[in-house]
């Protein structure tokens, strides 16, 4: 008998390449941090869009300030990074590259180096706990810093590469796309690149870009998160397309988090439908499963129903994940290992 949908993705071995920590946290953990800070008076409809609401691409970055209002201490860090790494593989997410933006507080000695300390500890206590899941960690940029801050975040990220044991991968660069210019970052991103950090860069998320993503294409990025308006019939151009293609360079896709934030007017028509019948390498992603409430599962079921894919067009999807991350090659091998191992035994 063929298992239950809810079953089958929630069983299927998953990669998580695209979820900034502090957009991953759930609703149990903003309780937990709520109790914490009563004269916040958060309540739901701050921290996280639910089912069937939608909210413009600003008001979502809104909802980070709340958020980044609740977790600005180490104890805080610790919990919400310990919880999201948990949250992740009991959704059956094997191999998950979390991102996130160092902060500095004040108020709570909070200094960037510790905030990236917290989430190395956060990765490695899970490890010892024997969470069944292989953790790395993206340093993000936020571009609406600036280049100066771009530049010290790469030596940041530069510096836990080299003394982390491999935890630290690479580099994001996230952010409110409205603000800023890409051509003002290029030189940290170059520079990220030769010291050997992977360069995952969100491109086009929003209209009207293609100066910037033309000209942070020529790096080339190791990945691209979101790409919507890569193309020509969203207002992109072929040459932007060309250019991602013959870098076989794989797009990061958020279905829910694109619909929501309401850069995708409906599931039917986002970018996936385009990218996957080109044959080109696509990565289900949750971006914020906290904020737009959803899971890995769920985006998987969601492109799935959307875009009518067989169960066995899903598994491959997931499978084909592994040759997108950033982590060694030894790394892939044991995930292709342990995606053959489950294949057998639902097989059987
Ligand atoms: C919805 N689409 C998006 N587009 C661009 N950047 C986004 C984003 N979603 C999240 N972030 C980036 O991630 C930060 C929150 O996590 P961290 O504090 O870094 O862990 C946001 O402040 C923003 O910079
Ligand atoms: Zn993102």
């Amino acid at each position: 008998m063929e298992i239950e949908a809810e079953d089958f993705y929630r069983q299927l071995p998953k990669v998580e390449l695209h979820a900034h920590l502090n957009g991953s946290v759930s609703f149990q953990t903003i309780e937990k941090l709520s109790r914490r800070k009563p004269h916040l008076n958060i309540e739901r409809s701050m921290t996280a869009i639910g089912k069937g609401q939608r909210r413009s691409l600003d008001e979502c970055f809104e909802v980070f300030k709340v958020i980044h209002q609740l977790v600005d201490a180490e104890e805080e860090i610790l919990m919400v990074a310990t919880d999201v790494i948990k949250e992740f593989a009991a959704d059956g997410v094997k191999y998950l590259e979390l991102r996130s933006t160092p902060r500095e507080e004040k108020n709570t000695g909070l200094t960037k180096r510790l905030y990236v300390e917290t989430i190395l500890k956060a990765i490695q206590q899970c490890k010892k706990e024997e969470v069944d899941i292989d953790v790395r960690f993206l340093v993000a940029i936020d571009r609406r810093n600036g280049a100066e801050v771009a530049m010290e975040t790469v030596k940041l990220a530069e510096e836990y590469m080299l003394s982390s044991d491999g935890l630290v991968v690479g580099l994001d660069l996230s952010g409110d796309p409205t603000v800023g210019h890409g051509k003002d970052l290029l030189p940290a991103l170059q520079k990220a690149k030769n010291c050997g950090l992977k360069l995952s860069l969100h491109l086009s998320e929003v209209p009207s870009q293609l100066e910037e993503t033309d000209l942070l294409l020529s790096l080339p990025p190791d990945r691209i998160g979101h790409g919507t308006f890569l193309h020509p019939e969203v207002g992109g151009s072929q040459n932007l397309v060309d250019k991602v293609v013959q870098n076989n360079i794989p797009l990061e896709l958020c279905l829910t988090s694109n619909v929501k934030g309401q850069t995708v007017p409906c599931y039917s028509n986002h970018h996936f439908k385009y990218w996957y019948q080109l044959g080109h390498p696509c990565v289900i992603c949750t971006d914020d499963k906290g904020v737009f409430s959803t899971d890995l599962s769920q985006e998987y079921q969601l492109a799935a129903s959307t875009f009518s894919l067989s169960r066995e067009a899903v598994w491959t999807l997931s499978q084909q994940a592994i040759d997108c991350i950033f982590a060694p090659d030894a790394v892939k091998q044991q995930l292709r290992q342990k995606w053959a191992d489950v294949q057998s035994q639902v097989s059987e």
